[in-house]
């Protein structure tokens, strides 16, 4: 198929550009690189389209040019922390902007749609493991910017009888592409596993562990890590899935949570070395406790994480950045 990514040069967007061209599928980047990265194009050598998502007619063009089948929508801001301080700037891209790219597929006449959806949207559930029945009542603008992108593709449907999607809602994506060609560079980088692994490069002066008080096993928040190249091969099966589904909403986790305190400990493990930790209070928008039930993905999808545990998710990324300790070409 010929598929437009949309974030293509960012993180999850490249791992799955990267799969898409070793399963045969001709991938088509489309981003900004605000915050992607040039490099990823020279790197995995797809074709490319540098602009933004509301550009409509550089879009349009795009889609036509290259007989595009499938847009698969990654581009977006997804920081939990900054969306609670800046919540016009993730209703406008996470929201409007693929509002925009919706009406421009309908107008170039893409009906086949994979949307980067989360678990943020469902908030503190009232049971988990989370399924897709859960409620979804998100906790921060950025759960909430992705559950109104949800509630768009259903209305959308109603009207145009060939629209198909698959929303998938993932867990806590990381590690790195386990040939060393790709990983994860996010600037400013809050995420969890990246920040311990700079702390031990001494590219951080530390980690501090939001919150230590929160109803979980050792106080501290508990997510599903599940591997960016697992995340990857779940978007292919989604797509395919959409030859004989019009909709498709998954959960995409490993079904294990862990807590801060125990991912801190499996990276000390895994790479020998002692992480610089303080404790400090709680980080607005954060859920207590969210791991997926993952048994949708399995039978709609017959997908599952290989990478099952953090460790071996930690040894990938750490393989990354040994060698990328500041990311790409820095
Ligand atoms: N990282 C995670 O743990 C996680 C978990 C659940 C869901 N998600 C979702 O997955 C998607 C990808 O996340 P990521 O970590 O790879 O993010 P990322 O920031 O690395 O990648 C997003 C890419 O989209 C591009 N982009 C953003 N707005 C654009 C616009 N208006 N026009 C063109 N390009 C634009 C950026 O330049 C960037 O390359 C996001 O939608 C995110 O909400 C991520
Ligand atoms: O320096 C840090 C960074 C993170 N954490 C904690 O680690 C956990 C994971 O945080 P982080 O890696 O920032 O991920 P999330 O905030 O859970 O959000 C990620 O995972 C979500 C799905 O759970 C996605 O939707 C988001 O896009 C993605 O950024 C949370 O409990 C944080 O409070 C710390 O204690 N210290």
């Amino acid at each position: 198929m010929n598929v437009l990514v949309a974030g293509g040069a960012g993180y999850i967007g490249s791992h799955t550009v990267k799969r898409l061209k070793e399963a045969g599928h001709n991938p088509v980047i489309y981003d900004n690189v605000g915050r992607g990265h040039r490099e990823v194009i020279d790197i995995l050598k797809v074709p490319a389209v540098i602009a933004d998502l509301n550009d409509r007619p550089k879009l349009l063009a795009a889609l036509r040019d290259h007989k595009i089948d499938t847009v698969m929508h990654f581009a977006a801001y997804a920081y939990v922390g900054e969306s609670v301080d800046q919540p016009l700037m993730y209703y406008q891209n996470n929201v409007a902007t693929t509002v925009n790219v919706l009406d421009t597929m309908k107008e170039a006449g893409v009906s086949r749609f994979v949307f980067s959806s989360t678990c943020a949207t469902y908030g503190d559930p009232d049971s988990i493991p989370i399924t897709e029945d859960e409620k979804q009542l998100p906790v921060s603008p950025y759960g909430r910017s992705k559950l109104m992108v949800e509630h768009v593709l259903k209305d959308l449907q109603v009207g145009w009888k060939d629209f198909k999607f698959a929303a998938l809602r993932y867990f806590n994506a990381c590690g790195c592409a386990t040939d060393g060609t790709i990983g994860e560079d996010h600037d400013p980088e809050t995420h969890l596993i990246p920040v311990i692994l700079q702390a031990i490069l001494g590219v951080k002066p530390g980690i501090t562990v939001f919150g230590t008080d929160y109803p979980t096993k050792d106080g501290t928040n508990v997510r599903d890590y599940i591997h960016v190249d697992d995340l990857a091969d779940a978007h292919i099966l989604a797509m395919e899935k959409l030859d004989t589904l019009k909709t498709v909403f998954c959960n995409l986790g490993t079904g294990n949570g862990f807590s801060v305190k125990e991912i801190i400990a499996t990276a000390e493990k895994v790479t020998g070395k002692k992480v610089p930790v303080t404790f400090g209070p709680r980080r607005a928008g954060d859920a207590i406790a969210l791991y997926a039930n993952p048994k949708r993905a399995k039978d709609l999808l017959g997908w599952e994480a290989k990478h099952k545990n953090p460790e071996s998710i930690i040894q990938s990324a750490w393989n990354w950045f040994k060698d990328h300790p500041r990311g790409y070409g820095k």
